[in-house]
């Protein structure tokens, strides 16, 4: 079985293998969007095609939407090269069931693809679209570093630097690409549009609109775009930036379910990983549970798709469940599990639910230091989602989710996933920083993690991280087995404010974490010795 538009006419084999098909027409969708585009999503990878959309998939199914989304991949083309054009832009979710079931859908409300690239005939393409009155959301999953424009000292990264000196015509980078579609849509009819952020850390929104605004500025500062355009960007009755909490584990894509789709029939299932680093294939394998929360400004209107499950509600709402997820109730639990999994050597997320020191530690982060600074948000239950996260979600032992996938870009949401709680305590007049054990453990434990060596004091490959070769240097004259080594050098890592959102021996934390550190490196075996130590567990690894 081939999954493409013409291999998926064979109706009864697919049904036979157990896969759900589209009940729509998937060529008439397509030319629908071609006619009257809504919904262009920037970021091809898999949290799109495994959880955006399937939404969508949802509201077609159901005849509530006439039109499919269009994927923009403005980084890393690779993508649409091998995993969009020999498949016609459809994919195969692979939902993973506690059980050991797979449920299998043929995903094809992607009804179209396009390169961001001003070097490609593709551009003019995507700037009719970005300029069509019927457009009415941009969305992005671009990962969190490409918000970024400036580097840590403060200037300007270089692919930014140049876009701002040459203009809207050819930018390079993702933000002043949005920037000058967004122009170009302004220059056509001024035009109302929701640019959506389904990036996964605090105020996402904010942050775009800010990126956006800067690039904006610069422009105008240079005379080379109109000063009006600032109006239009700034006024929320024509661009909207809503802030947005997006969950669902979508782990990257896996050889053993590559191995049971064989099974199944299906051919051409291999799974690629680019020069860039994105691992993708034609299917995605993703848990059941998923929730989606996103603030009601839609300037243009959108697809009803509170009718598949996603919760719309007012900004303060977002924030308080966004705040839950990413700065206490999953991502730090999954940052802590990247970190130390990656230590022990551990092979998935699932089997470090099975050690007892990395549950428990989970459990502390969670309910013991997390949860007190949580600020209920009433559209989901933060005590509940914990228990769903640590009982039900990470220890699903068919989601073949790494520690390695989770340990990229750790650098980029160390401020967000702990910083924030630390920054709590602080402000807290009845808690107190200093209290905090197992969050300065995990600190620790990432500060060990830099020195790319496991817990038996073999090499070990770190996960790629915008930061990383700066990160190593501060550490590379620390050795395992020799305390005296680590004299001052964690002092820039553990008091970049960049990095943690504070520094950390300002807040009393620096030397806990040091000293954490020290135990961690007393010699090989030390990182299981001090998980025990402090967490009271017996572990068997
Ligand atoms: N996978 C998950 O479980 C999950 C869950 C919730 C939210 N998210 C969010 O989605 C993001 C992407 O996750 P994914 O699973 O799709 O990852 P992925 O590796 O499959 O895809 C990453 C996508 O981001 C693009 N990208 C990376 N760097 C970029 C840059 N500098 N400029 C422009 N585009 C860039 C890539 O080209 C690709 O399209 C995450 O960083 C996170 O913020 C992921
Ligand atoms: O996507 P990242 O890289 O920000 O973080 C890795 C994981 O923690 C994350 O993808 C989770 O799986 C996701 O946040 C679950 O909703």
């Amino acid at each position: 079985m081939l999954l493409t538009r013409e291999g998926i006419k064979d109706i009864d084999r697919w049904r036979h293998a157990g896969i759900k098909l589209p009940n729509y027409d998937v060529e008439k969708i397509a030319e629908k969007t071609k006619q009257n585009p809504t919904w262009l999503h920037f970021g091809a990878g898999n949290i799109f095609r495994g959880f955006i959309a399937l939404l969508q998939q949802d509201l077609l199914h159901k005849g509530l939407t006439e039109t499919g989304i269009i994927a923009v991949e403005s980084y890393d083309y690779e993508i649409i090269e091998k995993v969009y054009i020999p498949y016609d832009n459809l994919s195969l979710l692979v939902i993973m069931h506690a059980d050991g079931t797979l449920e299998t859908e043929v995903i094809s409300s992607i009804s179209d693809k396009i390169l961001a690239d001003p070097w490609s005939q593709d551009w003019t393409k995507l700037k009719n679209i970005f300029t069509n009155p019927s457009l009415q959301i941009a969305s992005f999953t671009i990962t969190e570093k490409a918000y970024n424009l400036k580097d840590f000292s403060g200037e300007y990264i270089k692919e930014v630097k140049e876009d701002i000196q040459k203009g809207p015509e050819k930018p390079r980078n993702i933000i002043s690409k949005i920037t000058s579609l967004v122009y170009e849509r302004y220059l056509k009819g001024k035009y109302p549009i929701a640019l959506v952020s389904l990036d996964n850390f605090s105020g996402n929104g904010e942050r775009l609109f800010g990126s956006v605004k800067t690039i904006t500025e610069e422009w105008i500062k240079k005379g080379m775009i109109e000063e009006k355009f600032l109006d239009y960007l700034t006024n929320p009755s024509k661009v909207s930036f809503p802030l947005t909490m997006i969950d669902k584990i979508v782990p990257r894509p896996s050889e053993e379910v590559k191995k049971k789709l064989e099974g199944l029939g299906l051919e051409k299932m291999d799974i690629i990983k680019t020069s860039k680093n994105t691992v993708i294939a034609p299917f995605v394998n993703a848990e059941k549970i998923h929730y989606l929360v996103i603030e009601d400004k839609f300037p243009n209107g959108r697809p009803p798709l509170e009718e598949a499950g996603v919760i719309f509600t007012d900004k303060e709402t977002v924030e308080k469940v966004e705040r839950m997820k990413v700065t206490t109730c999953l991502n730090p639990l999954h940052t802590t599990l990247a970190i130390f999994g990656c230590l022990l050597n551990y092979s998935t997320i699932a089997e470090e639910m099975e050690d007892p020191c990395l549950k428990k530690l989970v459990e502390k982060i969670g309910y013991d230091e997390g949860l007190p600074v949580v600020v209920h948000p009433g559209v989901l239950d933060p005590k509940e989602f914990l228990r769903e996260v640590i009982e039900i979600r990470f220890p699903n032992p068919y989601m073949p989710d790494t520690p390695q996938r989770i340990a990229t870009d750790t650098s980029q949401k160390m401020a967000i996933r702990f910083g924030e709680t630390i920054k709590s305590y602080e402000q807290r007049e009845d808690l107190n920083v200093t209290d905090l054990k197992y969050i300065p453990l995990v600190i620790a434990g990432w500060c060990r993690y830099l020195m790319g060596v496991d817990d038996e004091g073999r090499p070990m490959t770190l996960s790629p991280d915008p930061l990383l070769e700066d990160l190593k240097s501060h550490v590379s004259n620390i050795k395992l087995g020799d305390i005296e080594s680590v004299k001052d050098n964690l002092r820039p890592v553990l008091s970049n404010k960049h990095i943690f959102g504070l520094n950390l021996y300002e807040v009393g934390l620096g030397e806990k974490i040091e000293n954490y550190f020290k135990e961690l490196i007393a010699g090989p075996g030390a990182v299981r010795k001090t998980l025990r130590k402090y967490l009271e567990c017996e572990a068997d690894k």
